[in-house]
C-alpha cells in the first residue's frame, strides 16, 4: 500500500521516549502518510484531529523504531568450535592469526549461494525486526574477493526487499587479509581501492565503506588509502577502530569525516577530542565486548565529557556477537559500560540513526518517517532494565503496522 492511500493512524495515552529523552506526558501520536502528523500532550488533544482516523492503539510505551547501525547479518556457518576455543583460553587474536575467525566465515560465505547466504540471514534478520528494528545496517567483509563482497551486499540489498525494514549497506573489504594475498597486503588494499568500491558503487550497493584498523587487520595507512577511494566515489566513511589496541585509528577516521567510530575500547582522549572536532558517532558494542571477556572499557566518561554522542548495536556476527537481540545491548550497554538507560535507548534511536547519517530517523517528531515500536511496558527504561522477550506489541515501518501481537 503506497503511504499516501494508508488511513491516519492515532495512538492515544503512549508514554514517548522521543529518541533522545522520555517526555514529560502521556502523548497523543497521530501517524498519516507514513509520517508522524501531530504529537500532543493527551490532555491537549483536539478531538477534531480524530476524524477519520483509526484507533491505532491505546496505552504503553512508543519509542522509535529501533536502529541496529552495525551488524555482519550476512554470512555462512558458525563459528561455535572457536566459542569453545576461547572459553578454554585460546585468543580472538590467537585464532585468527592461525587462519580461523573472519577467515573461517569467510571460506563458508564464499562457497555459499546469494539463496543459501538469504537462508541462512533471514532468521537473523527476522529475531531484529521482532526486537523492534526498523533500520539495520549490515556489512560486507565475509567475501574478500570483489564478487563474493558484491555477493554479500547483494544479499543485504535483497534482505531489505524481502521483509519491511530499512537496510543500510557497508562494503567492508578490509574486514581481513585472504590467504591469498599473504605477504601483500598493500596489494590487497589496491583491490579494494580500485576495483571493490568502484564495482559496489557501480551497482549501487553500497552506501559507505568500512575498515578494520588493527594489528590483525589493517594498518592506519592501509586504511587512509581506502578512506580517499571511498571519499572519491562519494562514500560515507565508518571504521572498526581500537578495539584490541590502540593504533590511533578513530581519529584518523575523524579526519576523513567518518559517520561513525565504531568499538573503541583502547580509545584515548586525543580520539575523543578528533572525534568530537568531526562530530563522529562513538558506535558502542557491548556484545562484542562481552563475548570476547574484554576488560579495557571504552572511555565512556571522557566520551560524555566530550559530547561525541553514542550509538550502541548488535554488532550480530558470526564470532564476536553471534546475538541477535538490540534491546539485550541496551540492557549490557548498562551493565557493562554504565550507560544510563536513556543513554543506551538513545543509542539505539537517534544516535544509531546518526552513525548512519540519517539523521530524520530514530526521532519522534512531527514530520519524522513513521518508524515507531509500541512496547507493553510502563517505561522506557525497562527496555534497558530487563531481557525479555515478546514486549513489542506494534511495529510501525514507514507508517504501516508491520507486527501486532
Ligand atoms: N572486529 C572485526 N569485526 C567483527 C568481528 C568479525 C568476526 O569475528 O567474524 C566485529 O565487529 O567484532
Ligand atoms: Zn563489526
Amino acid at each position: 500500500m503506497s503511504t499516501e492511500s494508508m488511513p491516519r493512524q492515532l495512538w492515544r495515552d503512549v508514554q514517548v521516549f522521543d529518541g533522545l529523552a522520555q517526555l514529560g506526558e502521556t502523548m497523543t501520536v497521530l501517524v498519516a502518510e507514513g509520517r508522524i502528523a501531530g504529537l500532543w500532550p493527551a490532555r491537549e488533544f483536539d478531538e477534531a484531529h480524530a476524524r477519520g482516523a483509526v484507533e491505532a492503539g491505546r496505552g504503553g510505551v512508543m519509542t522509535p523504531g529501533l536502529v541496529d547501525c552495525h551488524t555482519h547479518l550476512v554470512y555462512a556457518g558458525n563459528r561455535a568450535g572457536e566459542f569453545e576455543q576461547r572459553l578454554e583460553g585460546v585468543s580472538y587474536e590467537e585464532i585468527a592469526r592461525a587462519g580461523g575467525g573472519i577467515l573461517s566465515s569467510v571460506r563458508a560465505t564464499r562457497s555459499a549461494s546469494e539463496d543459501e547466504l538469504i537462508a541462512a540471514s533471514l532468521p537473523r534478520l527476522d529475531a531484529l525486526l521482532a526486537d523492534g528494528v526498523t533500520t539495520v545496517e549490515i556489512k560486507s567483509g565475509y567475501g574478500l574477493t570483489v564478487a563474493d563482497e558484491l555477493k554479500m551486499l547483494r544479499v543485504a540489498r535483497r534482505l531489505g526487499e524481502l521483509r519491511p525494514v530499512r537496510v543500510i549497506t557497508t562494503l567492508l573489504g578490509a574486514h581481513a587479509l585472504p590467504p591469498e594475498y599473504a605477504g601483500r597486503a598493500d596489494d590487497y588494499v589496491s583491490l579494494v581501492c580500485d576495483e571493490m568500491i568502484p564495482a559496489a558503487v557501480a551497482e549501487g550497493l553500497a552506501d559507505a565503506v568500512d575498515v578494520f584498523c588493527e594489528g590483525i587487520g589493517f594498518s592506519p595507512a592501509q586504511c587512509e588509502r581506502i578512506y580517499r577511494a571511498a571519499k572519491v566515489h562519494g562514500l560515507a566513511i565508518k571504521a572498526h577502530v581500537e578495539q584490541l589496541s590502540n593504533l590511533g585509528g578513530s581519529a584518523l577516521a575523524a579526519r576523513y569525516g567518518a559517520l561513525s567510530a565504531d568499538h573503541i575500547e583502547y580509545l584515548d582522549e586525543a580520539g575523543v577530542r578528533a572525534m568530537a572536532e568531526a562530530g563522529t558517532v562513538a558506535v558502542l558494542l557491548p556484545g562484542a565486548f562481552q563475548v570476547l571477556r574484554e576488560t579495557q572499557l571504552p572511555p565512556i566518561a571522557l566520551l560524555r565529557q566530550y559530547g561525541v554522542p553514542m550509538a550502541v548495536a548488535s554488532d550480530a556476527n558470526p564470532g564476536t556477537s553471534p546475538i541477535c537481540q538490540p534491546t539485550l545491548m541496551a540492557h549490557l550497554a548498562c551493565t557493562l559500560f554504565r550507560l544510563t538507560p536513556r543513554e543506551a535507548l538513545a543509542g539505539m534511536t537517534a544516535n544509531g540513526a546518526r552513525a548512519l547519517g540519517l539523521s530524520e530517523l530514530g526521532r519522534i517528531a512531527v514530520d519524522a518517517p513513521a518508524d515507531l515500536c509500541v512496547w507493553d511496558i510502563q517505561q522506557p527504561a525497562e527496555l534497558a532494565y530487563a531481557v525479555q522477550a515478546g514486549r513489542l506489541r506494534q511495529r510501525v515501518f514507514n507508517g504501516a503496522i508491520t507486527h501486532a501481537c
